[in-house]
C-alpha cells in the first residue's frame, strides 16, 4: 500500500511520520509545494519544534517514510491520499473573517484529479466545514479525465495538540473516520482503519457518517475553547471578589461530570485552530439561519479578546496608568509551551496593546525565531470584526528581542509571562529583581510562578484570577 499526504505542516508531517513509524509495510510520502519545508523535513533541523518528533522521523525516514516536492508523481502512485493543507479563515470576499478559505483544499483536489490514473481513497485530514466532502467530490469527478477512476472520500479529522503531538498520535483518545454508508464507503473506512489498527485498539476507532465526522472536529475545538473562555470569564470575577480561579478550577474539576482538563485560566487561548474553527462554526450556523447558535459560539471568541485586552489594561493601570517608554520584558511568545508556533498567540495582541500605549518591549522566547516575532508584530493584523490600534504594523526598530531572559529583564519595569514554558519557573528571580527598575512588577498571565516567593523578594505580583496584591488594589479600586 502507498500513502501520500499533501501538506507537510504541523499536522501532515507528524501524523505521517507516526504512520510511517508504526507501519513499516506501508510506503508513506509527504509532499508539499514549499521546497524549504521539504528540505527541512529531510534534514536534522525539522521545520517544526515538537518534542519526540525527530526520533520518530529518524526511525522511519529513508526506510518507508519520504518527504518530497514531487506532488504529481506521489499523488498519482498512491492508494490513499491524505489532504492536510491549511484551511485558514478567509480574509476577503463573501464570509471574510469567518468562513474557511478552501483555496488550498480545492487546489489539492484539482491536482489529485488531474494526475490520477488509478482509484483512490481521499482522506480529509485538514479541518473543514461540514459538507466539504460533497464539494471536493464534485471537483474530483469533474476534473478527472479517466471515468474508470473512482474516488472514495473519507473524513478523518486530527485531534493532536501541538507540543504533545507525538504523545497524542501514539495514544489517541480516538480515531474518527467518517464515510459513506455504501459498499464502497464501508470498504474505504475498513482500509483506513486497518492502517491505524497497526497500533491503535479497534474500540478506539470510531466510524460515523461524513458530516458527523466533519462537524465533530469543529465541535470538539469549540467545546475546548469554550471551557477556557468560561474560566477566563470567571477569572475576572475572581479578581473582583477575592476568589482564586485556580481554587475554583480545582473545585469544579473534581466533579466527574466536568473533569479537570482545560480549566486553566490564561491570558487567552491561541493557536491556529480554536479561533479559526469557531469562526467557521459561527459562519456555518449563520448560513443555515441559526443566528442564536452562531451568537452563542461567537461569544467564546469575544471573551478571549476581552481577556487579552483586560490583561493589557491591568498592566497599564498597575503601572500608574502609564507605560510610555517603560521597558517591559515579555517572557514567552509562542501560543503555548513546547512549540515554536505563534499562530494566533495571545502574545501578539498583548504586545501590540502594550506598544500602542508606548511601552518598550523586550521579547524572550526559547523556541520562536526572531524573524517570526518581527513578522507577527510588524505586519498589519487582520482583525475580523474589531479594527483597533492593535492592528497597525510595528516597525522592526521598535521591537527588541533577547535570547536571554535575564537580559530581557535587565532595567525593565515589568515582566509579563505570556507562555507557560517550564523554564520560567526555575529562574533566579532574586537576581532578575536586583537588575530591574523599582517597583518591579510581574504580571503572570499563565499562573506558573511561585507568587509568594516573588512577593517575598519584593516584586509586585499580578496573578491572573487571584486575589489582588494590596499594592495593586490601591490603583484599581
Ligand atoms: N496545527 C494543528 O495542531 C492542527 C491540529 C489538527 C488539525 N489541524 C488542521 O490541519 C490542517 C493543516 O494544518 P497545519 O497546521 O498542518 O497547516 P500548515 O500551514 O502547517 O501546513 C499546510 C501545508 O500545506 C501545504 N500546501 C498547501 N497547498 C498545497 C498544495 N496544493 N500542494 C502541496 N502542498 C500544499 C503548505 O505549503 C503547508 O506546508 C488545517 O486544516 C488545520 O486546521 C491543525
Ligand atoms: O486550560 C487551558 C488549556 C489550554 N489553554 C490555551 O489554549 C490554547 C490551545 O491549546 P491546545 O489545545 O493545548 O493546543 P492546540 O495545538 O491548539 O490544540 C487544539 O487545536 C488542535 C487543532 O485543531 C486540535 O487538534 C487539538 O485537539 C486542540 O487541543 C493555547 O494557547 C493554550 O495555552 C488555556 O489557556 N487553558
Amino acid at each position: 500500500m502507498k500513502i501520500c499526504c499533501i501538506g507537510a505542516g504541523y499536522v501532515g508531517g507528524p501524523t505521517m511520520a507516526m504512520i510511517g513509524f508504526k507501519c513499516p509495510d506501508i510506503e508513506v510520502v509527504v509532499v508539499d509545494i514549499n521546497e524549504a519545508r521539504i528540505a527541512a523535513w529531510n534534514s536534522d533541523k525539522l521545520p517544526i519544534y515538537e518534542p519526540g518528533l525527530l526520533e520518530v522521523v529518524l526511525a522511519a525516514r529513508g526506510r518507508n517514510l519520504f518527504f518530497s516536492t514531487d506532488v504529481n508523481k506521489h499523488v498519482g502512485e498512491a492508494d490513499i491520499v491524505f489532504v492536510s493543507v491549511n484551511t485558514p479563515t478567509k480574509t476577503r470576499g463573501v464570509g471574510a473573517g469567518k468562513a474557511a478559505d478552501l483555496t488550498y483544499w480545492e487546489g489539492a483536489a484539482r491536482v489529485i484529479a488531474s494526475v490520477s490514473t488509478s482509484s483512490k481513497i481521499i482522506v480529509e485530514k485538514s479541518t473543514v466545514p461540514v459538507k466539504t466532502a460533497d464539494a471536493i467530490e464534485k471537483v474530483l469527478r469533474r476534473n478527472c479525465s479517466d471515468p474508470s477512476v473512482q474516488f472514495e472520500i473519507l473524513s478523518n479529522p486530527e485531534f493532536l495538540a501541538e507540543g504533545t503531538a507525538i504523545e497524542d498520535l501514539t495514544n489517541p483518545d480516538r480515531i474518527l473516520i467518517g464515510g459513506k454508508d455504501t459498499e464502497a464507503g464501508r470498504a474505504a473506512i475498513a482500509t483506513l482503519a486497518s492502517v491505524y489498527e497497526h497500533w491503535i485498539a479497534k474500540d478506539r476507532i470510531l466510524c460515523t457518517n461524513l458530516w458527523s465526522a466533519e462537524l465533530s472536529k469543529l465541535t470538539a475545538n469549540a467545546m475546548l475553547a469554550q471551557r477556557i473562555s468560561s474560566m477566563n470569564s470567571i477569572s475576572a470575577l475572581c479578581e473582583a471578589t477575592g476568589a482564586d480561579v485556580q481554587q475554583v478550577s480545582r473545585a469544579i474539576g473534581t466533579d466527574s461530570r466536568i473533569g479537570p482538563k482545560f480549566l486553566n485560566a490564561s491570558v487567552g487561548f491561541g493557536g491556529s485552530c480554536f479561533q479559526k474553527d469557531i469562526l467557521n462554526l459561527v459562519y456555518i450556523c449563520e448560513t443555515v439561519g441559526l443566528q442564536s447558535v452562531a451568537e452563542y459560539w461567537h461569544q467564546v471568541i469575544l471573551m478571549n479578546d476581552f481577556q487579552k485586552q483586560r490583561f493589557v489594561e491591568r498592566v497599564i493601570s498597575a503601572m500608574f496608568n502609564t507605560i510610555s517608554k517603560k521597558k517591559i520584558a515579555v517572557f514567552g511568545f509562542a501560543f503555548k509551551k513546547d512549540t515554536g508556533d505563534t499562530r494566533e498567540t495571545p502574545a501578539i495582541d498583548v504586545c501590540r496593546g502594550l506598544m500602542a500605549d508606548g511601552a518598550n518591549l523586550c521579547v524572550y522566547d526559547p523556541e520562536v525565531e526572531d524573524k517570526q516575532i518581527y513578522q507577527d508584530l510588524g505586519t498589519e493584523k487582520f482583525e475580523w470584526d474589531h479594527p483597533s490600534p492593535r492592528s497597525a504594523p510595528i516597525p522592526k526598530t521598535a521591537i527588541a528581542i533577547s535570547h536571554d531572559a535575564m537580559e530581557a529583564a535587565r532595567d525593565a519595569h515589568a515582566i509579563c509571562v505570556l507562555t507557560e514554558w517550564d523554564r520560567f519557573k526555575n529562574y533566579d528571580y532574586q537576581a532578575i529583581y536586583d537588575n530591574m527598575v523599582k517597583p518591579a512588577f510581574i504580571f503572570d498571565g499563565r499562573n506558573i510562578l511561585d507568587h509568594a516567593k516573588l512577593r517575598e523578594i519584593g516584586f509586585i505580583v499580578y496573578a491572573l484570577g487571584k486575589p489582588l496584591d494590596p499594592f495593586l488594589q490601591k490603583h484599581y479600586d
